[in-house]
């Protein structure tokens, strides 16, 4: 099973948004990145808009892509299309009761992310530093 997903690195300052998956999703109790699976026929920019607005109740106004990673996880092939987002209305908040932080890129470190986010999270730091 190939699964399309949509993912926004929401970035404020030196900040950035992070949410907790919930234990009974895949991946449950580790850090991700708001987004989530691209409807049949959508584009993955259209289904990030969509995806912020129902997880976080933000109007996404600027994003830009970022990198797109693919990974196995043996029960799952996911395909990750990774945005900034750094222009959004309204404050981001876990609209499905998801615990939710704004963390500082360097602190990004002290949290625990699916495997195919290590990418990401190394990416982000090495341009900070
Ligand atoms: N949203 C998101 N998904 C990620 C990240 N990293 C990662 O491996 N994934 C995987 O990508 C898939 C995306 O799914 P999702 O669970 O967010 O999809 P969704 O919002 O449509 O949820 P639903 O299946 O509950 O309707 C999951 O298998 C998840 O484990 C990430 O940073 N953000
Ligand atoms: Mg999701």
């Amino acid at each position: 099973m190939l699964v399309k997903v949509a993912a926004g690195v929401i970035l404020r300052n030196d900040s950035v948004f992070i949410a907790l998956r919930q234990s009974n999703q895949h991946q449950g109790d580790l850090w991700e990145f708001p987004g989530g699976k691209c409807e049949p026929s959508e584009a993955v920019d259209a289904a990030l808009v969509r995806e912020l607005k129902e997880e976080c109740g933000i109007s996404v106004t600027e994003h830009s892509f970022f990198k797109t990673i693919s990974h196995d996880y043996g029960d799952k092939q996911v395909e990750l299309h990774f945005y900034k987002v750094t222009g959004f209305k309204d404050e981001p908040m876990g609209k499905e009761g998801q615990e939710v932080r704004w963390v500082t890129v360097s602190d990004l470190l002290y949290y625990e992310f699916p495997e195919a986010n290590k990418v990401i999270v190394e990416a982000l730091m090495a341009e900070v530093t």
